[in-house]
């Protein structure tokens, strides 16, 4: 097995192909058929998988989590670059593939389950028990991208890395910089638990069947601590969310569900006061400006 990055994509380039023909051996032995509403799209490219394995930074002192690992192309690859590994299929019909594409390595569990269902701390206590650190490492189904990336975000996991495959927009939305129409919650969520960068772009073919979208892998990095200090995540979270209810609308005009309208010219001023024109729109705020927002606020009583 070829585990040299091959592909010679930068930041955020298009990786080239290089396409397997053992997932499709995989799938004809075993008469398997795609579920759409899975999100059922299986990685065939060796480069790609040649570059999650670089990027996610493994070694036998570490764990990796897959959440959907398929019929296992980038469990086997994990299998052999982490000391634990532990898949999590919501597919029953995949369970008996898995184990057969899997019987040389004794590394790696599979579980069935729905992800968005399991509790992954108690996962973490039954799998990765001595395992110096954990990363998340997956080609996502994309139905339910934006709900695993919270959980794994808000759940407080011990994660070093998520490096994940998502639709190339949700990757540009996770990574983008206060400005554009891209950056908005989830830009900010992601952002406060994580560094995130774009490890490469990856076109529709490297995938059987082959999605209606381009793809882009991420990797995001958990910070020791948020980059703006609150006093509670919930309240920041609160006035992002409330901000960028009606993305057209003005900040001052979204916060006044929170000040109520009665307290509108109070509100613009305390705005003002953390260098905020109240008649700035959401997207153009920095993290920094959210957590001033947010403290001045809740100073005055308008958010609890
Ligand atoms: C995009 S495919 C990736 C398959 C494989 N890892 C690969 O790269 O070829 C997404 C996988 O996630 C599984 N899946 C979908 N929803 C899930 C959920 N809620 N929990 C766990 N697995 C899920 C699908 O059955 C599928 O195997």
């Amino acid at each position: 097995m070829n585990k040299k990055a091959s592909g010679q994509a930068g930041k955020g380039e298009a990786v080239g192909i290089a396409a397997s023909g053992r997932t499709r051996d995989i799938i004809r032995k075993h008469g398997f058929t795609f579920k759409k509403s899975l999100g059922q799209n299986f990685l065939i490219d060796q480069n790609v998988l040649d570059r999650i394995i670089e990027a996610a930074g493994l070694d036998e002192t570490r764990g990796a989590l897959e959440i959907g690992p398929g019929i296992g192309a980038l469990t086997e690859r994990l299998a052999q670059a982490a000391g634990k590994v532990a898949a999590v299929e919501i597919d029953r019909r995949l369970i008996p593939i898995l184990q057969d594409v899997l019987s040389p390595y004794e590394n790696v569990s599979v579980v069935q389950a729905d992800v968005l269902k399991t509790d992954l701390h108690e996962l973490w206590e039954q799998k990765f028990a001595g395992c110096e650190k954990v990363s998340v490492v997956a080609n996502l189904p994309y139905y339910v991208t934006t709900p695993i990336i919270m959980k794994l975000l808000e759940e407080n996991l011990p994660v070093e890395h998520i490096v994940v495959m998502v639709q190339k927009e949700v990757a540009e939305r996770m990574a983008a910089s206060p400005g554009g129409k891209e950056y908005g919650s989830l830009s900010i969520a992601v952002q406060y638990y994580c560094e995130p960068q774009i490890v490469c772009k990856v076109p529709s073919g490297a995938f059987i069947p082959a999605p209606n979208v381009d793809s882009a892998v991420i990797k995001l990095t958990r910070r020791d601590k948020p980059p703006v200090e609150v006093r509670s995540a919930e309240l920041f979270f609160k006035i992002v969310q409330t901000s960028f209810a009606q993305r057209r609308k003005t900040i001052s005009n979204n916060l006044t569900a929170l000040s109520g309208k009665e307290r509108k010219a109070e509100l613009a001023d305390l705005l003002r006061g953390c260098g905020v024109e109240p008649e700035r729109r959401a997207e153009t705020l920095s993290l920094t400006e959210f957590a001033s927002v947010t403290e001045a606020l809740a100073n005055a009583g308008m958010i609890n």
